[in-house]
């Protein structure tokens, strides 16, 4: 089946050849072809060039996309959107003055949500998640991370990996599935941290691994939660089932984290909501991608990742949404590259480059989209007439998608 869209008023992320993410001053630089054809053959992306250029098949769907945008969809590089219920009271709770940290010492927090978690079925479980998943599709996100990390058990843990597996049977998108056992430590093993360590090396891991239910390893590398040499201990692990780590870390505080991770050849680092020229050089010699989660940032009043000094400094960067029910209670890429704009000062170019080319690679999917180049799945988006894509940023509040084609089919 032939799909045309004729007549793009601006055909974004367009490349000719394989790359695999940019870094510093290419980030600037965001290829388009004004006037643009846009040719789908069944699930791929077949062809584009200018419309002079553009082909008249026969038995082809037309879309004429005058005044519109037409760009890859979204790729969401780190989401924990399989969760159960919701944490409105610790919301109104840090509205009244509670910090993130105060309301997680308190039992709240992670914790909070294992507790539900463990309490509510997987069929239950399976629905809450799937309409997140709906609702983010139609927001333009066509490819997804998600991570477990609210089971803490054995049980809970692999419940929540099996249910992601389900999402991967039943939506045509890519799906990522990471093992986040290291998110806290559940409360009995508060002053034995090497108990739970041994329980998630010793039991889950083997588990999740016959049954092939992840395929990245994260820890959440921070004070009060994993140690450097903890993290350092999980990683090793997880890269003995073939589990490339991509790893939370320099949320609150910079405790050489990033060196430990890079060492370990992880894929990605995501927060760096406080980074240090250190962490920046360590960063410079790897191929380690940094993801910012401006959203995090926005809920709970914590600092921007400083994406300027990160990408004047020649480092490539992402963004993610980090959608999960205590930071981030929202899966809306359009939000985050919005945002990414007004508060990390990143120019539209770079925030699409971040959302699309440098999201798939830290996601490990950059050579099946996040790009439009012949041969990636067609998962792509078209925006309502619009007078240049940097209206995509700038309204802010408003979703500008109007079409999204995922795997050559569009979403209802
Ligand atoms: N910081 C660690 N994990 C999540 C938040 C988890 C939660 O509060 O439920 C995050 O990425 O922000
Ligand atoms: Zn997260």
């Amino acid at each position: 089946m032939l799909i045309l869209f004729k007549n793009i008023k601006e055909l974004l992320q367009v490349r000719e050849s394989h790359i695999a993410y940019v870094a510093g001053e290419e980030m600037k630089e965001l290829p388009k072809i004004d006037n643009a054809y846009l040719l789908i053959e069944d699930t791929i992306i077949k062809d584009f060039g200018p419309m002079t250029q553009c082909p008249n098949p026969e038995n082809t769907t037309v879309v004429d996309a005058s005044g519109c945008v037409v760009l890859p969809t979204w790729v969401d590089s780190h989401t924990h959107l399989v969760y159960a219920g919701d944490r409105v009271q610790e919301f109104a709770d840090r509205i009244n003055g509670l910090s993130y940290e105060e309301i997680a010492e308190r039992g709240g927090g992670i914790l909070n949500s294992a507790k539900r978690l463990n309490e509510t079925s997987e069929d239950e479980i399976y629905e809450q998640s799937k309409k997140r998943l709906e609702e983010i599709i139609k927001l333009g996100t066509g490819a997804v991370e998600i991570k477990s990390g609210y089971g803490l058990t054995t049980e809970g843990e692999l419940k929540m990996l099996r249910v992601i597996k389900r999402l991967k049977e039943n939506y045509d998108l890519p799906i990522k599935a990471t093992f986040l056992g290291a998110h806290a430590f559940p409360a009995e093993y508060k002053t034995d941290h090497q108990a739970y360590i041994d329980l998630m090396l010793n039991e889950m891991l083997p588990e999740i691994a016959k049954e092939n239910l992840a395929d990245y390893i994260d820890a959440f590398l921070e004070t009060g939660y994993f140690s450097v040499d903890e993290t350092i201990q999980i990683m090793k692990a997880g890269k003995q089932y073939g589990l490339t780590p991509k790893i939370h870390v320099n949320q609150f505080t910079a405790i050489n984290g990033i060196q430990a991770c890079v060492e370990n050849g992880a894929l990605s680092v995501d927060h760096l909501e406080i980074v240090t020229d250190e962490d920046i050089a360590v960063l410079k010699e790897s191929n380690t991608m940094p993801v910012a989660l401006p959203s995090c940032s926005y809920f709970i009043s914590i600092p921007y990742t400083p994406a300027r000094r990160m990408i004047d400094s020649g480092l490539p960067l992402a963004l993610a949404t980090d959608y999960n029910p205590g930071t981030t209670p929202s899966g809306n890429m359009n939000f985050v590259v919005a945002t990414a704009c007004i508060k990390m000062k990143m120019t539209p170019e770079e925030a699409i480059n971040a959302a699309t080319l440098n999201a798939a690679y830290a996601m490990g999917i950059e050579n099946e989209t996040g790009t439009i180049s012949r041969g990636k799945k067609a998962n792509v988006m078209m925006t309502k007439p619009v007078t240049s894509f940097y209206q995509i940023p700038y309204e802010f509040g408003s979703v500008l998608i109007d079409k999204v084609m995922i795997n050559g089919m569009f979403i209802e």
